[in-house]
């Protein structure tokens, strides 16, 4: 039956390769929901198998056990064409279509609706129009696709996948090549997608920043274990979020919504506004400087002032440039 909550649902999924007899096995036991019109992402080391699940809840690979629920029927149900008709898949394969313009890139989107001849109708173009506009691309829309940069083609491919009108987005790692700014723009371009038109949609990415400031939901993929999911802000407040620097010299600093060094924990003794005091235990760390224990720094704002203060005596600097010195001198 189709849950009013969930677009797709797995119970107890393995996924992995048939290799001839031979049968690879990447994860198993993995148990997800997703919910209908929210963002989702996808987060997990390299090699952990974020492609593999992606692919099986695509159709594109069969699950090696358990059924995977689309729309309340199991995948393996539902025809390729009935499935790219509610699917719509951006992935970040370099595309071979450079003699296309953005237009008709776009019109591709529409392939599983035309018929045998291809022929757009009036709503395919109106749809069509519609996709370019939502992801301000409309102006591209004569220009080829090889003329047009990284970040302009991922959101030409989301314009294709819009254009395709599936229920389900699927992007893996759709800001892979591309700067901060434009990775920025598309998570926020997805996020205002599923606030706008009430698309479900799952991002495989590894911008766990970024993904803590657009996604409705992250699931985090570990080896050999089940998927953690939540609210990014309840993984952060929980500290489940640190399994994803698990093993690393990294932990995540819910203070300041970032990944940062492990060790800067052992800097106990400098106090002060929570963004000055980040900055200097940061400074200190690059240049492994580890503070004696008879040693404190009260920091203070505007302008800022770094007292130093130990076994009888005070210094007071005014950047962090200058305690490094400081404290290398000593
Ligand atoms: N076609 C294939 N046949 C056999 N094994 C494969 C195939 N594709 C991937 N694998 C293996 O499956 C495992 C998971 O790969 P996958 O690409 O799903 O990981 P990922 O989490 O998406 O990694 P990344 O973050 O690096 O993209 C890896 O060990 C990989 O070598």
């Amino acid at each position: 039956m189709d849950s009013p909550h969930y677009i797709l649902e797995g119970t107890g999924i393995s996924i992995g390769y048939h290799k001839g007899k031979q049968v690879i096995k990447v994860g198993e036991s993995l148990s997800f929901k997703l919910p209908k019109g929210k963002l989702t992402c996808l987060l997990g080391p390299n090699g952990v198998g974020k492609s593999t699940l992606v692919k099986t809840i695509m159709g594109h690979l069969p699950s090696l056990a358990g059924d995977i629920i689309f729309s309340g029927i199991p995948l393996h149900e539902q025809h390729p064409r009935q499935l790219a008709q509610k699917i719509s898949v951006v992935l970040t394969d370099k595309i071979t279509a450079g003699n296309l313009t953005v237009q008709q890139l776009v019109a591709l989107g529409r392939t599983p609706f035309t018929n045998w001849l291809g022929k757009l109708a009036a709503e395919d173009k109106h749809i069509i129009t519609e996709a370019l506009q939502a992801t301000k691309t409309y102006y591209l829309k004569d220009q080829l696709i090889s003329e047009i940069s990284d970040g302009q083609l991922q959101k030409v491919m989301i314009a294709r996948a819009l254009a395709q009108d599936g229920q389900l987005i699927i992007l893996d790692e759709p800001t892979a090549h591309l700067d901060l700014i434009n990775r920025y723009e598309i998570m926020h371009l997805l996020r205002d997608i599923t606030n706008k038109q009430g698309k479900s949609i799952l991002v495989v990415t590894h911008d766990l920043e970024i993904a803590i400031e657009t996604a409705d939901n992250l699931w985090i993929m570990q080896c050999g274990v089940p998927l953690t999911t939540g609210t990014p802000e309840d993984l952060v407040i929980s500290g489940r979020i640190n399994l994803l620097t698990t093993g690393s010299r990294l932990t995540f600093d819910p203070a300041l919504g970032k990944i940062r060094p492990a060790a800067l924990q052992t800097y106990g003794s400098i106090h002060g506004p929570d963004h000055l005091v980040q900055w200097l235990k940061l400074a200190l760390h690059k240049s492994a400087i580890k503070l004696p224990q008879n040693l404190s720094i009260e920091v203070v704002d505007a302008p800022p002032t770094f007292r130093i203060t130990g076994n009888g005596f005070e210094e007071t600097l005014h950047d962090i440039q200058s305690v490094i010195s400081w404290l290398k001198q000593r």
